[in-house]
């Protein structure tokens, strides 16, 4: 890294903004993964809805339950085994979240984890854990998400709200439009540096008004009718 760095511009491509990083950054495909929350209660609970958003099955193990949570059970979109967590329990997960308000409890359900290789979280002692869950807004399939390390959730929070006033639904119809544009442009314009250019040029504010206007089908036309002049100039 320190390499990268002191070869300066001819790297900032690659190095991008990466200055050193307490964690890495990724995101966690878990459709159809079977996920564990140990504990149910007010933290659970937000942890409960982004691994249902993502399409993971979720079981709670929990002698009680929130409201919120006993109304998803009663629905069947979560699980419930209602008891105290034991170590064995953890077995048949992909990933598992500790929010127990016992800190012997979660730090036990974290070394299980640790001893199967399982992903975990530990709401109370992150340092326990291997990841941390960000803020999140999600536009379709954009997906902003904000960490402050563990140093203050409370401005991870706010940077979130203001990500949500600022990035409007129409951000992720103006990503659906491009993605069906972008693999016939693969055709169109064999070569990458070219059609790395084209995007970056085409990623203009004047499409996201009109879809903030609700005006789709001149967005949508924008974006063909640029992808149509590459094919006449050729
Ligand atoms: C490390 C982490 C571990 C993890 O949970 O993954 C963690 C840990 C702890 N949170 C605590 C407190 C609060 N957490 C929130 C809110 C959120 N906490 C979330 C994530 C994370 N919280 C991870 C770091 C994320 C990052 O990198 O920033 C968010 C972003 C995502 C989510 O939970 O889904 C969600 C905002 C969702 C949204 O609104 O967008 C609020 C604010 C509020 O509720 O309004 C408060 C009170 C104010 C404050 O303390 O700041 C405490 C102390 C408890 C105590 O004092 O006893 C601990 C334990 C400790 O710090 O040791
Ligand atoms: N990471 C985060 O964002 C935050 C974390 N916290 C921490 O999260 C933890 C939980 O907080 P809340 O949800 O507000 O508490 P809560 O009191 O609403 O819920 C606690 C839940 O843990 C369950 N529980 C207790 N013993 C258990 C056991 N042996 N096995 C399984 N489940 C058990 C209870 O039945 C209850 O459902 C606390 O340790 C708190 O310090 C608090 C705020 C934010």
């Amino acid at each position: 890294m320190k390499i990268l760095l002191s070869l300066g511009e001819k790297c900032a491509k690659i190095v991008m903004g990466c200055e050193k990083m307490q964690d890495y950054p990724i995101n966690l495909r878990i459709a159809g993964r079977s996920c564990v929350v140990i504990g149910g209660g007010t933290v659970a609970a937000r942890k409960v809805v982004p691994l249902l958003a993502a399409g993971g099955h979720v079981t709670i193990i929990s002698p009680a339950m929130n409201p919120l949570l006993q109304k998803m059970a009663e629905a069947g979109e979560i699980e419930h085994v209602a008891k105290a967590y034991e170590t064995g329990d953890l077995k048949p997960f992909f990933l598992v979240i500790c929010a127990a308000d016992n800190p012997v409890v979660n730090a036990r359900a974290a070394r299980e984890a640790h001893s199967l290789g399982i992903l975990v979280n530990v709401t109370d002692d992150p340092e326990q854990g291997n990841f941390i869950v960000p803020a999140q807004v999600a536009r379709g399939r954009l997906l902003f998400t904000v960490s402050t390390g563990g140093q203050s959730p409370a401005l991870a929070r706010r940077l979130r709200e203001e990500l949500e006033e600022r990035y409007g639904v129409e951000y992720g119809t103006y990503l659906e439009l491009i993605a069906q544009v972008r693999s016939e442009l693969k055709q169109k314009l064999p070569a990458f540096p070219e059609r790395e250019r084209f995007w970056r040029e085409l990623i203009d504010r004047d499409v996201l008004t009109l879809l903030r206007e609700g005006r789709i089908k001149e967005a949508e036309e924008r974006i063909r009718h640029a992808t149509g002049c590459i094919g006449t100039e050729s």
